[in-house]
């Protein structure tokens, strides 16, 4: 079980990967730390995979540091034991068995806990004689995730898991993936377009966009330090200065707007409401996209 002393899951410092003249990361600075479900979300683009491949050591950085788990990603065979991957479309071998690559994973992993897999295996009946070119996509995706877990990990990191699994098979995943967590007392980092996936499993945020992170931090804190502002039409700009704009729109008599703000002094006439997940999540991609209405002050973050 990690410590409060235990180095952070995820540190990147001025994290940069160009790939030619394309941007997909650029100065990106985190500090996640560890025994957290982390949702990575943001447009397609946005540089997702990029920093789940620098993660995992498929690819190094241009520029900037990254750390996972403490040490520099995919160290040493050691530090790869410490990391699972699953990548996006949940790959596994057409040819392979199921037990057969429950088999593999035991060879290559000196971690492997046989048992764990055969129990998952048995729980989402999965036959083990089954060829894992006949499994359906979220039956490929539960072999994936018992392949990874398997290795008892301390962070599991998946692109997309769930993109491709109906509602039902999502659910399942998703409680799976829940219980690896706590059973193994790991963390893990999931990229995901689904923001109602997020808001069910996570308690830490990252939103990328733009090659940059837009903002990143517990879900609950973030949605402690968000509200929303509605005023008759120019009051909002009574808000104290170092109340973070994230986005504002007006309608008619009135302006309705995203902050970011520990505490707020609101005027009589303002409602102040909180914000959920999926709100504050797609007020960050609009600002990011370049809509009007964004107002970044010295908010010291
Ligand atoms: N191997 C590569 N070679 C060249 N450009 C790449 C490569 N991989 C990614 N890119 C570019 O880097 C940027 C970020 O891509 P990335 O795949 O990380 O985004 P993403 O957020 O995962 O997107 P999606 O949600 O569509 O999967 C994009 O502009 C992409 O075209």
């Amino acid at each position: 079980m990690p410590h409060d002393d235990s180095p952070p899951v995820l540190r990147a410092e001025g994290l940069t990967k160009r790939y030619g003249s394309r941007t997909a990361l650029t100065d990106c600075h985190l500090n996640v730390p560890r025994g957290r479900v982390i949702g990575l979300v943001g447009p397609n683009g946005a540089g997702k995979s990029t920093l789940l491949n620098l993660a995992c050591g498929l690819t190094a950085p241009t520029a900037g540091r990254l750390r996972v788990l403490g040490a520099p990603p995919a160290a040493d065979a050691a530090h790869l034991a410490r990391v699972g991957f699953v990548a996006q479309d949940t790959p596994v071998y057409a040819g392979f068995t199921v037990a057969e690559h429950l088999r593999m994973g035991a060879k290559l992993n000196p971690s492997w806990d046989q048992s764990l897999a055969e129990r998952r295996i048995a729980q989402v009946g999965l036959n083990p004689a089954q060829k894992a070119g006949g499994l359906s996509g979220g039956q490929r995706a539960q072999l994936a995730l018992t392949v990874a877990a398997a290795k008892r990990p301390e962070l599991l990191i998946f692109d997309e898991p769930a993109a491709a699994l109906d509602p039902l098979a999502r659910n399942g995943f998703l409680q799976n993936l829940m219980e690896f967590v706590s059973e193994l007392g790991a963390s893990a980092i999931l990229s995901s377009h689904l923001l109602s996936d997020v808001e069910l499993v996570c308690d830490y945020l990252i939103v990328l966009c733009d090659a940059r992170v837009q903002v990143a931090g517990d879900v609950a804190d973030l949605l402690a330090d968000h509200h929303r502002v509605v005023a008759p039409r120019g009051e909002l700009d009574l808000l104290h200065p170092r109340v973070e704009v994230v986005g504002m729109e007006h309608t008619g008599r009135y302006s309705r707007a995203v902050v970011r703000a520990e505490r707020l002094l609101p005027e009589p006439s303002w409602t102040v409401e909180p914000v959920r997940l999926e709100e504050l999540v797609l007020t960050y991609m609009t600002r990011a996209a370049g809509a009007p209405g964004g107002r970044l002050v010295g908010a010291g973050r």
